[in-house]
């Protein structure tokens, strides 16, 4: 599939990187304002690829774009650090203002992958300019705090972070949601694992892990800038997906018609992801601190996003 990535900056050539060594593509166009920026990209990507897996790289204007499966929108600016992701929304819906229209145009059976913060709500902007199906607008939402929490749960329980289920769900931001009542390790709930292997999930264990992932990209901004890693290798995990049609559950973000009493709100739940997009959205068994949480996010989204609409 040719996947088309608009903004090639630290997250925009992470996920191409990540797709060219997964064997994720098998063209990868990368366009962006910054034309010197998107071929250079392209040029040292395409030296990784005969590392890995056939896939032709290259930059262009928004016409190479001709043909693209998928689109991933990773342009706009990103947080500098203590800056939250909603302080970038008005900047980032202009930038989208600006691009999608063109990518259309170049692409009209696209599915657009929205990576740009405050990426739930870049994902109704795009869907809102796009004008394509729901399912069809899909926001890396919080597929990066999933892997995050799978990978403390995992480093608590000595186990692989694959062995580990569990999901965060609601903003890619600070009201999200951390998930325990269903939380798994292999089939076990995680709180049964941890008692067996004797490390208990304590409340301060538990505690924690929430702020490792809460906090996770305050941290690392702090130290490098940015992060780009972890999201480029969760686009490509759902590029994949979709390119495969893998029906994988993924907690990913599209405009939902309604989560706990909130209507017309785009954030994470867990949902099956293949070709045509979001197939399914799971609803998880949750406590009621965790519904009353997912409750508070979606409404956090929604009052937000109607700053945007006025
Ligand atoms: N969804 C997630 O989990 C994550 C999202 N992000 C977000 O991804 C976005 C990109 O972050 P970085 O790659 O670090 O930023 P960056 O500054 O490295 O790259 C952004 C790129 O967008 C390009 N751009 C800006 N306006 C454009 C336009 N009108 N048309 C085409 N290209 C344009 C710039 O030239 C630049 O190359 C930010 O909003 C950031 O917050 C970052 C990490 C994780
Ligand atoms: C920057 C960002 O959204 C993240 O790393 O979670």
């Amino acid at each position: 599939m040719k996947v088309g990535i608009v903004g090639a900056g630290m997250v925009g050539s992470a996920a191409g990187y990540a797709l060219a060594l997964r064997g994720g593509a098998s063209e990868i166009v990368f366009v962006d304002l910054n034309e010197k920026l998107a071929v250079a990209q392209a040029e040292d990507i395409a030296h990784a690829v005969p590392f890995a897996h056939p896939c032709k790289v290259t930059a262009g204007g928004y016409d190479a774009l001709d043909g693209a499966g998928i689109v991933i929108l990773s342009a706009g600016v990103a947080q500098k650090p203590g800056e939250s992701r909603l302080s970038l929304l008005s900047r980032n819906a202009e930038v989208f203002g600006k691009v999608i229209e063109s990518v259309l145009k170049a692409a009209p059976d696209t599915m657009l992958l929205v990576a740009s913060n405050p990426v739930d709500i870049m994902t109704e902007v795009a869907l809102r300019i796009s004008g394509l199906d729901p399912a069809r607008v899909i926001g890396s939402g919080t597929i990066l705090d999933t892997a995050r929490f799978r990978s403390l749960l995992g480093g608590h329980l000595g186990i692989a972070a694959q062995s580990v289920h569990a999901y965060v769900l609601g903003e890619h931001g600070d009201s999200e949601v951390l998930a325990w009542r269903d939380a798994r390790a292999g089939s076990e709930t995680v709180d049964s694992f941890a008692q067996q292997i004797g490390r208990p999930l304590t409340d301060d264990v538990k505690a924690r892990i929430d702020e490792g992932v809460r906090r996770a990209a305050y941290k690392i901004i702090e130290g490098k800038g940015a992060t780009w890693y972890g999201i480029g290798a969760g686009l490509a995990r759902i590029v994949q997906a979709v390119r495969d049609d893998q029906r994988a559950v993924l907690s990913v973000s599209i405009v939902t018609p309604e989560v706990q009493g909130v209507t017309d709100v785009a954030l994470s739940l867990p949902r099956v992801v293949g070709a045509g997009g979001v197939l399914h959205t799971l609803t998880p068994a949750l406590e009621d601190s965790e519904a009353a949480a997912l409750r508070a996010s979606a409404e956090t989204l929604k009052d937000t996003a109607s700053q945007l609409t006025g």
